[in-house]
């Protein structure tokens, strides 16, 4: 079974899935979500969700925030690289990305309900348990590569690289 970052031949990893994440961060808050349906479902979280064929990994993450809060991101900018590793074989490359703002209004739709966190009170205890480590690097405007191994909601190991 696969326990540590270093178990996994990361030059030829293939995974399953490709991801993004989004993270509007304004006036010391983050605008996060509460997650109805989906993988990671009852967790907070940014939005987000899987890579489309033919779009940038940006476009992704705006797509996505538009389709789960009806808003429309700007000045967003690439903040971080995570991958997953789950012990039953399923795998996640996931883009992280920030937006300093954003037109319309964050509405709940039935993939997410809209939350306003305080940078200084985010809620990891609702989140996964790897935000708490790669989060202060995002709002540092710190690049961070993350390697995680996973056993369902339980993380065994990671590796943060920081650009
Ligand atoms: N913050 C955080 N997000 C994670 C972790 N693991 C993980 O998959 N995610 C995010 C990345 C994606 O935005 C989402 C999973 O993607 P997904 O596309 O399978 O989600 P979904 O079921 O909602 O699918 P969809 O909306 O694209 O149809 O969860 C994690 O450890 N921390």
């Amino acid at each position: 079974m696969v326990e540590k970052v270093g178990d996994v031949d990361w030059e030829n990893w293939d995974p399953v899935v490709k991801a993004t994440l989004l993270f509007v961060i304004q006036d010391g808050q983050v605008l996060l979500i509460h997650k109805k349906r989906g993988f990671g479902k009852g967790k907070i979280n940014g939005p987000g969700g899987k890579l489309e064929a033919g779009e940038t990994w940006q476009e992704c993450a705006v797509r996505e925030t538009e389709e789960e809060l009806c808003i429309k991101a700007q000045g967003v900018e690439f903040a971080g690289e995570l991958l997953f590793q789950f012990a039953d074989m399923y795998s996640i490359h996931g883009f992280v990305y920030t937006a300093t703002g954003y037109e319309g209004e964050p509405t709940e739709t039935d993939e997410a309900a809209p939350i306003w966190c305080s940078i200084d009170d985010l809620p990891f205890e609702h989140m996964w348990e790897d935000d708490h480590i790669w989060f202060p690097y995002m709002l540092e405007g710190r690049p961070f590569t993350g390697r995680f191994i996973f056993d369902g909601d339980r993380m065994l190991d990671h590796v943060i690289e920081l650009g």
